[in-house]
């Protein structure tokens, strides 16, 4: 992950990700032109993706055979655990490219909308904005950015992601599949049966949050009510065994990919 995704990675790879981008314009104005459907497209796209896996693969299955003692990212510890044989249950290429797809799908635009959303609450919430910034101030203060170990003594800012998270989770539906019939809520509900938790109508419910339209932080001072999925009036990681594994990585990145590093020191 950490080599696929840091800053060094990025700029090296801006021109294939114009080309992609360019590629993939084109590409669609053509099909919707040859009248292709959905399918045939995401056939492409995936092909694409593959391709890209495989070379990046390989990469590193060359680099491990010279025994580079790099730091370990995400994809060696993944061949690791396929070349293991003593595994249970072995792990084949194509479960590690699905892995790595699923992490990038999951991973990136959850973090980067929350963070827009909270960001599109601050400007319009200047007493807000005023408030947080008066507790950086405080902890952090005016010389340096804000680092993750500040996030437990800024009880403020990590109000405002979860009041971000309560008005706008970025999975508004989370899908179940129920394995054996079952009743809730009153509600019968027979085995196979896929229904939705609606996270964002949760968040908003008025039986559950007093003027729940409102964007006040302040709901969250002096109470222990978290987003790990142990409080079902807020859920915007899920909860229980298939709840948001990237949590802890997701919250560390709201907390500190923020107002402080983005603004100077005016208001
Ligand atoms: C603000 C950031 C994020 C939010 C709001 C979020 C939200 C969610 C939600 C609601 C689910 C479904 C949970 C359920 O069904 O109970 C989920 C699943 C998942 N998330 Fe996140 N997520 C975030 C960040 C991340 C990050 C940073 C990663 C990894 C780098 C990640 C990886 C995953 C994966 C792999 C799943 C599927 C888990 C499974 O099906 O077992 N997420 N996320």
């Amino acid at each position: 992950m950490s080599e696929l995704l840091n800053g060094k990675t990025l700029d090296f790879l801006y021109p294939v990700r114009s080309d992609e981008i360019n590629w993939f314009i084109k590409y669609l104005s053509q099909k919707a032109k040859d009248g292709n459907g959905f399918g045939k497209i995401s056939k492409d796209v995936h092909s694409r993706f593959d391709a890209l896996m495989e070379r990046i693969l390989r990469e590193h299955e060359e680099a491990r055979k010279q025994e580079k003692g790099e730091v370990k990212d995400l994809l060696n510890i993944l061949l690791d655990v396929s070349e293991d044989d003593s595994m249970e249950i072995k792990l084949t290429r194509g479960n590690i490219k699905a892995f790595v797809q699923e992490i990038l799908i999951a991973g990136t635009d959850t973090s980067a909308i929350t963070i827009e959303w909270a960001l599109a609450e601050l400007i319009n919430h200047p007493n807000v904005m005023k408030k947080a910034l008066e507790e950086i101030d405080q902890v952090v203060g005016k010389n340096r950015l804000l680092q993750e170990s500040d996030i437990p003594n800024l009880p403020y800012l990590q109000a405002i992601d979860k009041e971000s998270l309560r008005l706008h989770p970025t999975a508004p539906l989370i899908p179940r599949l129920s394995t054996k019939d079952c009743t809730v809520g009153g509600y019968h509900i027979p085995a196979n049966t896929t229904t939705f938790i609606n996270v964002c109508s949760v968040g908003r419910d008025p039986t559950h949050w007093e003027s729940p339209l409102e964007f006040k932080p302040e709901r969250f001072e002096g109470n222990q009510l978290d987003v790990r999925g142990q409080h079902f009036r807020l859920l915007p990681f899920g909860s229980g065994r298939r709840m948001c594994p990237g949590t802890s990585l997701g919250l560390l990145m709201l907390h500190t990919d923020r107002i402080e590093n983005w603004m100077p020191h005016t208001m």
